[in-house]
């Protein structure tokens, strides 16, 4: 097997309502007056897609900064695993298995796809980068890296520097970078934004076979053939609140939910 979830390494995970991950009640973040996020309810079954939609500024970037610890809530509970994260640094969070993405790609430009990945394996594993290369287990550490760079399909470009590969490709090493993490719950924001229908297809493969290794994932995105047919479950944020859940279809056929977001392209995901 190719990653190791905290499921996997403990057998049963610590504590947790039946096949609920992530439980976010009642969270809110506010900037000033801006209430971003204003109470919101939600929860994430274990390896599960969920999709994040909403128009701009609905709030989905600041609530997955909520759950990654980026941001505090300035009210509400989340409860990762059974424990509560609510006041944990991204640091400890990411410790517990929460990894994420960036709408921005920003991988070590100058370093290979394969030193990038040595990175986040690096810091999971011995805290500092130079550790990893004096240790004992570097076979092993280098065998994981190969893994999460065929997993993501760059093996052939693992000697490039990242800064060298098209949106599609770095897109895909921002990916393998969460996954060096070890994660149980992969945050990922829009991360088909600028990706052309190959790329497109190519994401949504690599998703589900993330899935499979027994990972949960929130994906916020745009892009609604992407996240349509890609999520199990939809949520969607208007104004910092919930205002629908669902299967895609439920959602799609919703009045608010086609009055605020989708308007006529919400037709074509309904049946
Ligand atoms: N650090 C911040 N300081 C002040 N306001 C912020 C901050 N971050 C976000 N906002 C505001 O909070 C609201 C929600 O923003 P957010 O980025 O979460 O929306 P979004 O749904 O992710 O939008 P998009 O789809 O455009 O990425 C917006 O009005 C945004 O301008």
């Amino acid at each position: 097997m190719l990653l190791q979830t905290e499921e996997k390494r403990n057998g049963n995970p610590r504590n947790i309502e039946d096949g609920v991950i992530l439980s976010l009640r009642g969270v809110k973040k506010h900037f000033g007056g801006l209430k971003a996020v204003d109470g919101v309810d939600m929860t994430l079954n274990k390896t599960e897609i969920l999709g994040l939609i909403g128009p701009n500024g609905a709030g989905k970037t600041t609530l997955l900064n909520t759950i990654s610890g980026l941001l505090m809530p300035d009210g509400g509970e989340i409860t990762f695993r059974g424990i509560s994260i609510t006041s944990l640094p991204a640091f400890k969070r990411a410790k517990l298995g929460i990894a994420r993405t960036f709408q921005i790609a920003k991988p070590f430009g100058l370093l290979t796809v394969e030193e990038n990945i040595l990175i986040g394996l690096g810091c999971k594993l011995h805290g500092h980068i130079s550790s990893l290369f004096q240790n004992c287990r570097k076979q092993e550490i280098l065998q994981k890296a190969r893994d999460i760079i065929n997993m993501i399909g760059l093996y052939d470009c693992k000697d490039q520097p990242a800064s060298s590969l098209p949106i599609g490709l770095l897109r895909k090493l921002e990916i393998g970078r969460a996954l060096a993490a070890n994660p149980s719950l992969l945050l990922l924001d829009e991360p088909a934004a600028g990706l052309n229908n190959q790329e497109r297809n190519e994401l949504a493969g690599l998703v589900r076979t993330i899935r499979e290794e027994g990972i949960s994932i929130i994906l916020i995105e745009h892009s609604m053939s992407f996240v349509m047919n890609l999520s199990d479950r939809i949520v969607v944020l208007h104004r910092g609140r919930k205002i629908a859940e669902g299967s895609p279809s439920d959602v799609a056929n919703d009045p608010l939910v086609i009055e605020v977001y989708l308007g006529t392209k919400g037709g074509k995901y309904a049946s």
